[in-house]
């Protein structure tokens, strides 16, 4: 059955041939940021006693619509950072989220933490897109890639000096994607069909992985309970937008998640 990432992933297609009419991929190695050197993106999320959080620049989305109306990329990464966010993550995907490469790259000139690409990523190209724009890691989503498919991004990861955060949807995911070449596994709480969130389903997915993995929970968490969830089931890492994008100040927003979160594990033990 067709679902919303059929529907992105033939737009992204679509938008992916002009882009690469207007920038070719020896092009985009000469852009200023594709010589930054990356930051340790999986290094951040492994932080001790805690849950680490990244947190999402996300417009609008396509089951909630526009979501922050004053969107200021520079002002919500520098707040983000401030904070107290583990990393950032930057929709760049525009016909459905209203995001931008550009976010990434204003994101990059403004903060020191490592910036994730969230995107849908199906060809080398948009890897390399990422690095020219400053990312530091993408995200690759198994459901949309086949195994030689996915192997193929990691590959291009490696070669750019990119970090992955493979993500799943479902067991037929976890049960075909070939963990050997990867080293952090998220799964993804929305419901395609439905849009719901279902915190428990994911974390039940995350426990099928290698324990070596670092481990990240993505969508619909918004309080410190959720964390403390996570942080129960020995998962390394929370990734959340919308809740943030709502707040005036999403920064505070993160540090006030964190320091609730911190109160309730100081109770527990
Ligand atoms: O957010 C959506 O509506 C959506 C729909 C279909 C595929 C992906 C979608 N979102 C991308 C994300 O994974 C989230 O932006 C991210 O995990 C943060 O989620 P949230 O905290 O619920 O904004």
């Amino acid at each position: 059955m067709a679902n919303i990432l059929d529907e992105i992933v033939e737009q992204t297609v679509a938008d992916l041939k002009k882009r690469k009419r207007k920038v070719t991929y020896n092009d985009l190695g000469n852009m200023d940021l594709f010589e930054k050197p990356s930051k340790n993106f999986k290094g951040a999320l492994q932080l001790d006693n805690d849950v680490a959080i990244i947190a999402e620049i996300k417009k609008a989305s396509p089951s909630k619509g526009l979501i922050r109306p004053d969107f200021y990329p520079k002002q919500i990464a520098r707040q983000y950072q401030d904070g107290g966010a583990a990393a950032i993550s930057v929709l760049t995907d525009a016909p459905a989220f209203k995001g931008s490469l550009e976010y990434l790259e204003i994101a990059s000139k403004e903060v020191d933490i490592p910036l994730l690409r969230k995107d849908f990523i199906v060809d080398p190209y948009q890897v390399k897109e990422a690095k020219a724009y400053g990312a530091d890691a993408v995200l690759l989503i198994a459901t949309i890639t086949d195994g030689h498919q996915l192997q193929e991004l990691l590959h291009a990861a490696k070669e750019f000096e990119l970090q992955a955060l493979v993500e799943c949807y479902s067991e037929d995911d976890t049960e075909y994607i070939n963990f050997d070449h990867m080293d952090i596994l998220g799964v993804n709480n929305r419901d395609l069909r439905t849009f719901g969130v279902d915190l428990h389903r994911g974390v039940e997915l995350l426990q099928n992985a290698p324990e070596d993995m670092v481990l990240v929970s993505e969508s619909g968490l918004s309080n410190a309970e959720d964390l403390q969830f996570l942080f129960d089931n020995d998962i390394d890492a929370a990734l959340i937008g919308e809740y943030f994008m709502r707040q005036d100040n999403p920064g505070q927003a993160v540090a006030e998640l964190k320091s609730e979160f911190k109160n309730l594990i100081t109770q527990e033990t």
